[in-house]
């Protein structure tokens, strides 16, 4: 099982930032959210600001991190499982420190960008869709 941990960062207009995966990763071209692995010794949190600096550029304070929800996906090769935070606010211009495109996508937006498949039920949990709405 790998333990990855994701942000979906906030703007003032409430749309929230998607990056796409560059070229030569697995998944590439697919548009996902900011983070990435747990590494020994790390809560999740910690993992999350290291990630948001190294890929992004920005400083965050852990306080900033609300949980929202999270992904429990089986992959062919490993399972994933991903809690989501959402943050409204951090510290410096975002900066694509690792070749990827960014969106800011309105919430029910979501749905039209390609995503990894464990991240359709997280667009679910924000764009406010329910088993009911489908
Ligand atoms: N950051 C992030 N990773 C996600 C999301 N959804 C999802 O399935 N993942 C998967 O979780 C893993 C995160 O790994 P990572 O981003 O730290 O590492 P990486 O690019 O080096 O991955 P790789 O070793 O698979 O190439 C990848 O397999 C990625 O495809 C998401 O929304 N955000």
């Amino acid at each position: 099982m790998v333990l990855v941990v994701a942000a979906a960062l906030y703007d003032q207009q409430g749309r929230v930032l998607l990056a796409q995966r560059p070229e030569g990763k697995s998944m590439a071209g697919l548009w996902e959210f900011p983070g990435g692995k747990v590494e020994a010794g790390e809560t999740p949190e910690q993992a999350l600001v290291r990630e948001l600096e190294e890929e992004l550029g920005i400083r965050v304070d852990e306080n900033s991190l609300k949980p929202i929800t999270f992904a429990s996906f089986g992959y062919p090769d490993f399972h994933l499982l991903m809690p989501l935070f959402g943050c409204e606010c951090w510290e410096g211009d975002l900066h694509p420190r690792e070749g990827q495109s960014f969106a800011w996508v309105s919430p029910q937006d979501l749905h039209t960008y390609p995503a990894p498949a464990a991240d359709i039920p997280l667009f679910d949990v924000l764009s406010g869709k329910t088993s009911d709405s489908e």
